[in-house]
């Protein structure tokens, strides 16, 4: 589904990442684990097209899109869950969920609720107002409303309390075994990478330095990676 070539990519003189190869095959899970300040978020940032990229390509079902703009590649199907969420505070949650949205995309709106109940009843509440944990869970319905392809998710349990860590790890599990969204996350919370990633990549110092599916992955050997 989403394929990373060779990418290197750097921040005025400091490459940040260095030849980078990376895959989410069609209807996988995918993490990418990796200690504060390894590059993970650049790398999530270079596919989604917010980045300058020196060297290397991004593929999207057999597709280059490494010259694509943020949007094309948004309405080509890779969604976006950033770190910190990026919600509008003084927008309602159903204007979160709405804005910038085509009316085709609309009807997608009840069913992505219904993934998420305790939105429902929050949808005049302003953003700025809600919990962490319920914002995380708006960032991540308003990429589902957008119907992708692809999600990636940036630290999705980051200071987010365990019941809704829970919460979020069912929806994931969920849109990717029924509606087959492939998915690329990137975690800190080895047990929550462990639990829900078919295939782990570790990083770093911008590079990939162990893969593998998980099963066949220990966890000593990535422990080893992220204590510090
Ligand atoms: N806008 C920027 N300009 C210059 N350097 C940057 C910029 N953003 C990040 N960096 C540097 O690039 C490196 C990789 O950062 P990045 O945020 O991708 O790491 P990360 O693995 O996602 O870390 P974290 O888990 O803390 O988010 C770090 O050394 C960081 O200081």
């Amino acid at each position: 589904m989403l394929n990373v070539e060779r990418l290197t990519v750097s921040y005025g003189e400091s490459i940040v990442l260095k030849d980078i190869q990376l895959q989410v095959p069609d209807g996988a899970i995918v993490a990418l684990i990796g200690r504060n300040g390894v590059g993970k978020t650049t790398l999530l940032k270079s596919i989604m097209g917010l980045l300058h990229i020196k060297e290397g390509k991004v593929i999207l079902a057999g597709e280059d899109i490494t010259t694509y703009s943020t949007d094309e590649r948004a309405r080509r199907g890779i969604g976006y869950v950033p770190q910190g969420r990026d919600i509008f505070p003084y927008l309602t949650v159903y204007e979160n969920l709405v804005v910038g949205l085509d009316k085709r995309q609309s009807f997608m709106l009840e069913e992505v609720l219904n993934l998420f109940p305790m939105l429902k009843g929050l949808l005049s509440r302003m953003g700025g107002n809600l919990s962490g944990g319920q914002q995380q869970q708006l960032a991540i319905a308003r990429a589902l409303v957008r119907e992708p392809r692809v999600l990636l998710f940036d630290e999705p349990t980051e200071g987010i309390q365990p019941s809704v860590v829970i919460e979020i790890e069912r929806v994931i599990k969920s849109i990717n075994k029924e509606k087959g969204v492939s998915v690329l996350l990137v975690e800190q919370y080895l047990d929550f990478a462990l639990r829900i990633a078919d295939y782990l990549y570790v990083m770093e110092k911008g590079q990939i330095v162990l893969q593998g599916e998980t099963r066949e992955i220990k966890s000593q050997s990535l422990k080893e990676y992220l204590v510090i």
